[in-house]
């Protein structure tokens, strides 16, 4: 029997939906659902998952999966006429039989290229032809990258317009242990409040309560502590000027029917996003998107930053 490592393997997972599940040499590992063209799971070597799927996820369409990396795309959000978050996540997404060329890096062998194309159904919610390229990396130390590619394919010479979100659902110990760093002194649109604009404070962002917040502008790389679990994820983004960070809080999560009502306290979506200035691509354009994660361990214990208590300790 041949114990080749299977970087790519292609099978059914939850009610017989087509995943693809990608496998590093360490051992880490990620899968992406051709529905919704998700990434529902991204595991570390110690196989510890990383990602949050609700355990009430339901995956059946026309509802979206519950978690991992839901792609939002034409719309985020309400932000436009059509259906919240735009019609990529709950749309069958195909392996992309001739991936356009791509500039690899050749020590990554596991990936695997998606495509979606506009759909009769599609076309009359949203009148254009297009073609969104998927690509879903697995690096050899364990790091998640997500590039997307979306082309203008309009025979009618008429531009699009849109905007975008990689929805990561991070998996943490406990949301009132967590901070993000990086999004501190940024502007933000607050969904809570009419969308209104606001200027964060000068403090890494902690949590107590809902959150709904589009950041605008921000640095390209954004850090999420999870003291508890001694574990730091690192977002890095490109071409995605903006953030979002959510979390349901405890009323919104009783709310919401494929979410269980404790579970905000061990998710938070951080959101690489282009929100605030949407996108517009004539016929024959394209636009590039990149998300790019890693889990460190990180010796960060809580309070050790706290000078009253380095001054005790010493
Ligand atoms: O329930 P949905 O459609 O998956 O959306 C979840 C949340 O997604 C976030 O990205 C939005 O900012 C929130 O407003 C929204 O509630």
């Amino acid at each position: 029997m041949s114990t080749e490592m299977v970087y790519v393997e292609h099978c059914k997972g939850i009610n017989g939906l087509d995943k693809v599940v990608l496998r590093e040499v360490r051992g880490c590992s990620a899968e992406v659902y051709l529905y919704g063209g998700q990434v529902t799971s991204w595991k570390n070597e110690h196989g510890e998952e990383l990602l949050f799927v609700s355990s009430k996820a339901i995956f059946k369409p026309p509802k979206a999966i519950r978690g991992g990396i839901p792609i939002c795309f034409p719309q985020f959000g309400s932000h436009g006429s059509l259906e919240q978050h735009g019609f990529a996540r709950n749309s069958f997404w195909s392996i992309d039989p001739d991936p356009s060329p791509f500039p690899t890096n050749s020590s990554n062998k596991a990936f695997v290229d998606l495509i979606l194309k506009h759909s009769e159904e599609d076309v009359k919610i949203w009148p254009h032809r297009y073609e969104f390229r998927l690509r879903v990396t697995l690096g050899p130390g364990g790091d998640l990258m997500l590039t997307s590619r979306i082309r203008n394919t309009n025979t009618d010479g008429k531009p699009f317009t849109f905007t975008f979100a990689y929805h990561t659902y991070f998996s943490v110990s406990d949301i009132s242990e967590v901070r993000v760093e990086g999004l501190e002194t940024l502007d933000y649109l607050d969904n809570l409040q009419n969308k209104e604009r606001f200027t964060e404070q000068g403090d890494a962002i902690t949590f107590e309560s809902e959150v709904d917040k589009i950041y605008v502008s921000t640095p390209t790389k954004i850090a999420i502590l999870d003291h508890e679990r001694k574990r730091t994820f690192v977002l890095r983004k490109d071409g995605l000027p903006d953030a979002v960070v959510w979390n349901p809080w405890d009323k919104k999560a009783k709310a919401m029917p494929d979410f269980g009502d404790d579970e905000y306290k061990h998710m938070l979506c951080v959101e690489a996003a282009c929100v605030e200035k949407p996108i517009t691509l004539k016929p024959g354009e394209e636009w590039r998107g990149r998300q790019e994660l890693s889990a460190v361990p990180s010796s960060y214990c809580s309070g050790q930053l706290d000078p009253q208590r380095v001054l005790q300790a010493g």
